[in-house]
């Protein structure tokens, strides 16, 4: 066994919450051999709910749980951890868009922010879940100065998971054989769900599917996804969001396969002509716990239009939450 790592994990009674925890404390999200001490953050009137979470914790008797600290502080959920999966936040119901939580939600990750500056390891992993994630997560580096702002990243590996298996079922294949899939830009309806790189058994993807299921299909199914949830279940994804995280810190911490890779929501640079100051659903590949954009795909018209469109919508969510950032 290696030493234990510290994961802390927001919102840690909710729904997500209760999907995730139990896998990451099994070894699920960083190896069998590698113990882990959850640190949970609550708001103060979910404390005693998530002192019954940490009591079926327990009963599991994991190898791999080596600790639980809870708290509703986040500069005492946040010390000295490696990762912070930061779930904590209202989830959307029926009609909304995901940026209408806004004004709920972006108050939480000026503080958390702030607090994992203050406290976490120089090199912690931030995964932010809570929606709308990519401008959350802008938000919190946006209140951590002292941190890389590399470390924080956003989720849109559901949506990636959620297009490997819309392409599968169609081809006939398992959702392991697709590789190189791609999701560009927000955890919105404006993302972008590409296939122009993906294979399918090793053939182009957009060989074996005609233009027109991809267009008005493959497309608005995978951005529509989570909203089918919501109006099938009356609650937001919540196993499979956990699921998500699991594979993004999974892949963040230990790496991505050889000849794949996967998408992440993470600081623009430049890259692909996106301006630098969101956080940008890309393909990444990871090595040594550091991600890299995939470089040198090519972009046609119909793609560099959806990549509009994406950075658009999420240069707009930045100029609504700038007041959150540190020093404004
Ligand atoms: N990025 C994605 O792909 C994705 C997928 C699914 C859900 N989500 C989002 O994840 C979030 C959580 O979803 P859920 O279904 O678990 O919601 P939930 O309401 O079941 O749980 C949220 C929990 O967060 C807690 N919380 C609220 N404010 C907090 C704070 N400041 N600090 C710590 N905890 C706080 C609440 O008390 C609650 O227990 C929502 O915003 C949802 O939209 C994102
Ligand atoms: O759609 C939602 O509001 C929840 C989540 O972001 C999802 O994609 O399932």
């Amino acid at each position: 066994m290696k030493a234990p790592v510290r994961v802390a994990v927001t919102g840690a009674a909710g729904q997500i919450g209760y999907a995730l925890l139990f896998r990451i404390a099994a070894g699920d999200m960083l190896g069998k051999d590698q113990p882990v001490i959850l640190h949970l953050l609550e708001i103060t009137p979910a404390l005693p709910a998530l002192q019954g979470v940490v009591m079926e914790l327990n009963d599991c008797a994991f190898p791999t749980l080596a600790g639980v600290v809870t708290s509703d502080d986040p500069n005492v959920a946040f010390k000295d951890v490696d990762y912070a999966l930061l779930v904590g936040s209202r989830p959307r119901g029926p009609g909304m868009e995901r940026k209408d939580l806004l004004e709920a939600n972006g108050a939480i990750f000026g503080p958390q922010g702030k607090a994992l500056n203050d406290h976490a390891k120089r090199d912690v992993k931030v995964l932010v879940v809570g929606n709308p994630a990519n401008t959350n997560a802008l938000i919190a580096q946006q209140n951590a100065p002292d941190l890389d702002p590399k470390c924080f990243t956003a989720m849109v590996r559901l949506d990636h998971n959620r297009g490997l298996s819309q392409l599968a079922e169609k081809t006939g294949k398992h959702s392991s054989d697709v590789k190189k899939f791609t999701i560009w830009g927000n955890h919105s309806s404006t993302q972008y769900p590409d296939l122009h790189h993906t294979l399918v058994d090793g053939k182009p993807a957009l060989e074996l599917v005609d233009q027109s299921w991809y267009e008005k299909d493959f497309i608005p199914t995978v951005q529509q996804r989570g909203a089918a949830i919501i109006k099938a279940r009356g609650a937001s994804s919540a196993a499979s969001a956990a699921s998500a995280a699991i594979d993004h810190i999974r892949n963040w911490a230990l790496g991505t396969a050889e000849g794949d890779w996967v998408s992440m929501g993470i600081p623009s640079d430049g890259s692909y002509g996106i301006k630098p100051g969101v956080i940008f659903g890309y393909p990444v590949t990871v090595k040594n716990g550091k991600y890299e954009i995939v470089q040198g795909l090519a972009i046609n018209a119909f793609s560099q239009a959806k990549l509009d469109a994406t950075e658009k919508e999420l240069f707009e969510e930045r100029a609504a939450v700038e007041h959150l950032f540190a020093g404004k």
